[in-house]
């Protein structure tokens, strides 16, 4: 079949693709290094004192601002150079959204460590013992990373995260093996917690900001020099790339949807058989991800009922008046109308607060406070995406979903 080997044998402008993947993980982070620093900093301790404190670090930052690939490649270095000097360290990363029970989130702890641990029947709180016995016998401290930790305050029961945290005051261990790296989109879910528990979390507070669309263009200046064939990429690509998502020019500073744009505008640029990836390229991929708002599309597959109904609140406004940005006290109307009509009860004001104050983390809404007006200062609400058809299909649907599960 000569278009298939017509296709495959195309010369393309991709050296090493895999490097454009999301899981991929660059052998340095450029604008991380002093966020390596901290952590190194606090998890001294392990070296200096170990067994006498149970460390804790919290990231938070929006998506795409680094935490996951900045607390992999500590825990991955912090190892190395730990255990040349004689003292063992094992780190686990734990995706909460995947392992979202503390019972998963146990056995991937003991898989990782590759423990044997007899399953069958025991509670978290038991493998957790057994664990730290294995621990105990085998004179190994742990890293465990929690990323999206957020998710797993906010839908697992107050008493698992309780004692996940306060893992000391449960186990009568003379030795603390077991440190933690809290990983978070914002801390507005773990202030929620009580206070006994919310000071075992908040200690070593690292914030990850938003990248600029000067640090997006070192990062995916990396990026092209491992995954493109010499000089396939114009530098004015990646400048317009940077710019376009870079938070100081009013993009979200999200450095995994400037990697997928790059990719995109690659195999762009391969479909029409152009050795060269341009600007045109870099255009025709920032549309089409920003216009299937894929990240958000992403963000939203997750979203608790009440969000979902707060969204889609925001976007029959955005249809109705062709505005795009609504006053909260109009948005709340728009809300509890939307959960009437379908039989919701609707939240209380501070916590539709709290879930745009969310929305507006994960780059779903914008917010900006108006200027003095009629009723004096308000927050003006808008979407952080174009409403298309399929879009709010999907929102619909998601809704649906949860509202079906629930009353089954
Ligand atoms: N400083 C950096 N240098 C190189 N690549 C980076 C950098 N920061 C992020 N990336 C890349 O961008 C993508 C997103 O990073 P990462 O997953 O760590 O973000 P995140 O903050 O954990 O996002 P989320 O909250 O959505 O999980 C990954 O492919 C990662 O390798």
């Amino acid at each position: 079949m000569d278009i298939i080997s017509s296709e495959l044998n195309a010369p393309s402008v991709f050296r090493e693709k895999a490097v454009l993947s999301p899981d991929y993980l660059p052998k340095r982070l450029l604008h991380r290094e002093d966020k390596i620093r901290e952590l190194t900093t606090a998890f001294k301790e392990v070296i200096n004192d170990p067994g006498n404190t149970s460390v804790r670090a919290v990231i938070w930052g929006r998506t795409g601002t680094g935490k996951t690939a900045t607390v992999k490649l500590f825990g991955r270095s912090f190892k190395e150079v730990v255990n040349k000097k004689g003292i063992k360290v094992e780190y686990v990363h734990i995706n909460c959204h995947r392992q979202r029970t503390l019972y998963l989130l146990t056995l991937e702890v003991a898989n990782t460590l590759k423990l044997p641990i007899p399953v069958r029947g025991l509670s978290s709180q038991e493998v957790f013992k057994v664990i730290h016995d294995y621990l105990d016998r085998r004179n190994i401290y742990v890293i465990v990373a929690l990323d999206e930790f957020d998710y797993f305050v906010n839908t697992s029961p107050q008493e698992d995260v309780y004692f996940l945290v306060r893992l000391y005051d449960e186990l009568s261990a003379a030795v603390k093996r077991i440190s933690y790296i809290f990983i978070a989109r914002d801390l507005s879910y773990i202030n929620s917690l009580d206070k006994s528990v919310k000071d075992h979390i908040l200690r070593n507070i690292i914030e990850f900001k938003p990248y600029s669309s000067s640090e997006l263009y070192d990062i995916l200046r990396d990026r092209v020099t491992e995954a493109f064939q010499e000089n396939a990429v114009m530098d004015e690509t990646i400048r317009y790339i940077a710019d376009v998502n870079g938070f100081d020019k009013g993009g979200s500073g999200n450095a995994r949807l400037s990697i997928e744009t790059l990719e995109l505008a690659g195999e762009i640029a391969d479909r029409e058989r152009s050795p060269i990836v341009t600007v045109e390229h870099a255009k025709l991929a920032n549309s089409k991800l920003n216009q299937e708002a894929s990240i958000i599309l992403d963000e939203i597959g997750d979203l608790e009922l009440h969000n979902l109904l707060l969204i889609k609140a925001v976007m029959n406004l955005t249809k109705r008046y062709k505005d795009d940005e609504f006053p909260m006290g109009r948005v709340e109307e728009e809300y509890q109308q939307v959960c009437r009509d379908l039989g919701e009860e609707p939240r209380r004001h501070t916590q539709v607060y709290e879930y745009v104050r969310r929305l507006r983390l994960m780059g779903v809404l914008n917010t900006r406070q108006s200027g003095k007006g009629l009723r004096g200062r308000t927050t003006l609400i808008s979407l952080a995406f174009p409403v298309t058809q399929d879009l709010e299909d999907y929102v619909n649907k998601q809704i649906r979903v949860r509202i079906n599960t629930r009353e089954e």
